[in-house]
């Protein structure tokens, strides 16, 4: 679960102008979804900025680090590119979920089998106490197979509605719009993994405060609190499927 309530202290004659750097926040998203999806792409799409040529099926689990600037601050956004399969889950599953900032929930467009399969890895993040704090985000992929379609955009627009998480259709392949026309409506990779990392950021500012009439000696540099404003009502307010 989130664990945003740590605060470094600096004792001394410190004042916000000589205060050190903080220490990079690492924001932790877990991409879940059946094999096949795209987990493995999407992550390497955001994170090498390109689409890997091969890939295998991911055994326990990959991560992919980037380091983003968000509003003058440096954030790691580390990805978590968990097995789709049962048999390369099993072992791992319980370090998926810990200390986890955020969810990307993704099926494939052309397979509706994977679209079908979401409320099970939605049941298996409740099972992990992953409560409605923690933002989750919906991702239909391989939007560039326009021929293939069987995951409609108004019945995904529903599910995501319905389970309170925006929705983004993209393609790790072609995250743009392709020369034929097809993704037009897609969002880039890049969009999608930035919004979350926007959305941790506000959920979670840095806050430098000093006691109230103090002399400055002490400055807590703390992490700031979850402000409630993020719960199951308030998913739509901060995603859109057409960013
Ligand atoms: N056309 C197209 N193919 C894609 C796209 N994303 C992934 N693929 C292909 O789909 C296959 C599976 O992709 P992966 O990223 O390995 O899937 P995964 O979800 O990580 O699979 P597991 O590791 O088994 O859970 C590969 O052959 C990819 O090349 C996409 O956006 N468009």
């Amino acid at each position: 679960m989130a664990d945003f309530g740590s605060s470094v202290e600096f004792s001394g004659s410190l004042s916000s102008s000589t205060l050190p750097p903080p220490r990079t926040r690492i924001f932790k998203i877990i991409v879940i979804g059946d094999s096949g999806v795209g987990k493995t792409c999407l992550t390497y799409r955001f994170c090498a900025g390109k689409f890997p040529e091969k890939t295998e099926a991911t055994i326990g689990v990959d991560f992919r680090e980037r380091l983003v600037e968000i509003d003058g601050e440096k954030i790691k956004i580390q990805l978590w590119d968990t097995a789709g399969q049962e048999r390369f889950r099993k072992s791992m599953v319980q370090h998926y979920y810990r200390n986890v900032h955020a969810v990307v929930f993704v099926y494939d467009v052309t397979n509706a089998v994977s679209f079908r399969s979401l409320p099970a890895w939605i049941e298996e993040c409740k099972q992990h106490a992953l409560g409605t704090e923690v933002p989750r985000i919906l991702v239909g992929n391989k939007c560039d197979l326009q021929d293939s379609v069987q995951v409609g955009t108004d019945v995904a627009q529903q599910f995501a509605d319905a389970h309170s998480m925006p929705l983004f259709e993209t393609s790790a392949k072609n995250p743009s719009s392709n020369d034929d026309g097809s993704c037009q409506n897609s969002d880039h990779v890049e969009a999608i993994f930035m919004t979350v990392a926007h959305k941790l950021k506000s959920q979670k500012p840095l806050v430098l405060s000093q006691p109230p009439g103090g002399s400055g000696d002490t400055v807590n540099l703390s992490r700031g609190r979850d402000n409630g404003a993020n719960g199951a009502n308030g998913a739509r307010s901060w995603g859109c499927s057409s960013c």
